[in-house]
């Protein structure tokens, strides 16, 4: 438990003016603070109404107050809330005043949840997941912060340490009594297919981070194709509004226009690209090395052609999964010449097929993120502990010759990993880098 002597505040609710606007004290002077401001610390974790003074008597505001008593509070600290009428000024008043008070000052982005966590309030896993948490725009995000949020990846994590702990002690025991003549062995057999097991869950986890990150950060979507294919208009139409130039001029499009779908709670993110031709213009040719690049690292490509068009493109040719949109369906002919050669034939004018394509991108994503559970990783930071983890483990089990001693510390480096992962062994430069994504007040 770290003791903090000074005492923090903010503004914990949103952009004001606001209906109510919730002002958030923590620290060894919150109570005397509110006694202070409002007369009287009202009865832990009972709102109360109370009228709110300057220190001069200068009446500020009616409003709801709350205290928490440290350590069963949010931050482990002694804690009080303030709900005041969400006016600027009104909040800018109690602020000041807040001010005022020797050892109070205003919290910075992140600082509250800063001491829950070196309250062990949450840990590290947790945090992160608040910060996604507060940054969830669709549901399936939601779903993923909540998860982490509510500690269910620490438990995850801690079990598997657990784990090893367990194992390193029956290799230690083993160890002690070894110059007794040789144990059968049977012991360490149980340990190191215990061990193994662990290491495919440990893998399993390595390959969740694919879906993790695709439903925290979105599905990275490619619209690609010859000019006047009919991409930005495409994008046009999903996005529901006017994002990229359409024009009729062949080679409309140069920079990647980037906007963003939300598909049944999926995060989507898709990118408009110049049309692929061959060109002298250096500016194009700047284009479309942009669209390769994008296309190569898209998680699927939607390749237009025209479908009215005389000449058709070439296939683009790369490796990342296509879904051949055939496009202007709303001028071809009766005779939908070649339709079968495409998976989604469409208009973004009429809208027919919009719906179509729309149910096969939900198709590719849910194929993308198929787990069992949304106790999975989503940075890359909890991918590199378990890829480390894997490793220390690997080399516990192959090297069968060396010594129990030389094993077991590869166990231990193991759970080492794993105890990075709450941040229950951490540097201050992760945790500054943590921290500073929350807005003030958090
Ligand atoms: N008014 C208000 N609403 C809020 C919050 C808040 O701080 N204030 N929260 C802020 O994020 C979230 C709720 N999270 C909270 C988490 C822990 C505690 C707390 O007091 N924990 C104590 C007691 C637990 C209990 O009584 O069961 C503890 O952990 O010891 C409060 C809020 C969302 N809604
Ligand atoms: N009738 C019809 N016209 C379309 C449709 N989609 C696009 N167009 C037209 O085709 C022309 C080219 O459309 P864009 O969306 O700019 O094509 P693009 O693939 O983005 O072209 P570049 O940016 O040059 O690579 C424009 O005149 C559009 O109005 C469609 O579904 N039906
Ligand atoms: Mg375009």
């Amino acid at each position: 438990m770290t003791a903090h002597s000074q005492t923090i505040f903010a503004l914990a609710s949103g952009a004001l003016p606001a209906g109510v606007a919730v002002l958030r004290i923590s620290g060894p002077a919150a109570f005397m603070m509110v006694n202070a401001l409002v007369g009287d610390v009202p009865a832990p974790r009972q709102a109360a109404l109370r009228t709110i003074r300057s220190a001069d008597g200068a009446f500020l505001d009616r409003g709801l107050v709350l205290v928490f008593p440290g350590p069963q509070s949010f931050t482990g600290e002694d804690c009080a809330e303030l709900h005041l009428h969400g006016g600027r000024a009104v909040v800018t008043a109690v602020l000041n005043s807040l001010a005022g008070f020797s050892g109070a000052r205003m919290a910075e982005a992140g600082e509250f949840s800063r001491r829950a966590f070196e309250n062990g309030k949450m840990d590290l896993l947790e945090v992160e997941g608040l910060a996604d948490l507060l940054a969830a725009e669709t549901e399936m995000q939601r779903r993923l912060a909540s998860e982490q949020a509510s500690g269910h990846l620490s438990s995850l994590y801690d079990d598997w340490r657990e784990k090893l702990i367990f194992a390193r002690s029956m290799l230690e025991a083993e160890l002690d009594f070894s110059d007794e003549g040789d144990i059968p062995g049977s012991v360490s057999n149980r340990i190191w297919n215990e061990v193994a097991l662990l290491k495919q869950e440990v893998d399993k986890g390595i390959q969740d981070l694919r879906a993790g990150e695709i439903i925290r950060d979105g599905f990275k979507v490619a619209l690609a194709g010859a000019p006047n294919a009919g991409k930005s208009s495409l994008m046009n139409a999903l996005a529901q509004r006017d994002v990229a130039i359409v024009t009729p001029i062949a080679g409309t499009t140069r920079d990647v226009v980037r906007c963003e779908l939300d598909i049944e709670g999926y995060k989507f993110e898709l990118y408009d690209t110049a049309g692929l031709r061959e060109t002298a213009d250096v500016i194009e040719q700047e284009g479309i090395r942009r669209a390769m690049r994008t296309i190569s690292d898209a998680d699927l490509v939607l390749e237009l052609t025209d479908m009215s068009a005389a000449v058709r493109g070439d296939p683009i040719g790369i490796d990342r999964p296509v879904i051949r949109v055939g496009t202007k369906l709303d001028v071809l002919s009766e005779a939908r010449g070649g339709a079968c050669d495409f998976d989604v034939c469409l208009s973004s004018v009429s809208g027919e097929g919009l719906e179509e394509l729309r149910s096969r991108l939900l198709r590719a994503v849910r194929e993308s993120t198929n787990v069992a559970s949304l106790a999975i990783p989503s940075r890359l930071r909890h991918a590199e502990r378990l890829r480390s983890a894997s490793a220390h483990l690997q080399s516990a089990l192959q090297n069968e010759m060396s010594p129990l001693e030389l094993r077991a510390e590869d166990l231990r480096l193991a759970s080492m990993e794993l105890s990075r992962m709450t941040g229950r062994i951490d540097t201050e430069t992760l945790l500054g880098k943590i921290f500073s994504e929350f807005c003030v007040g958090k």
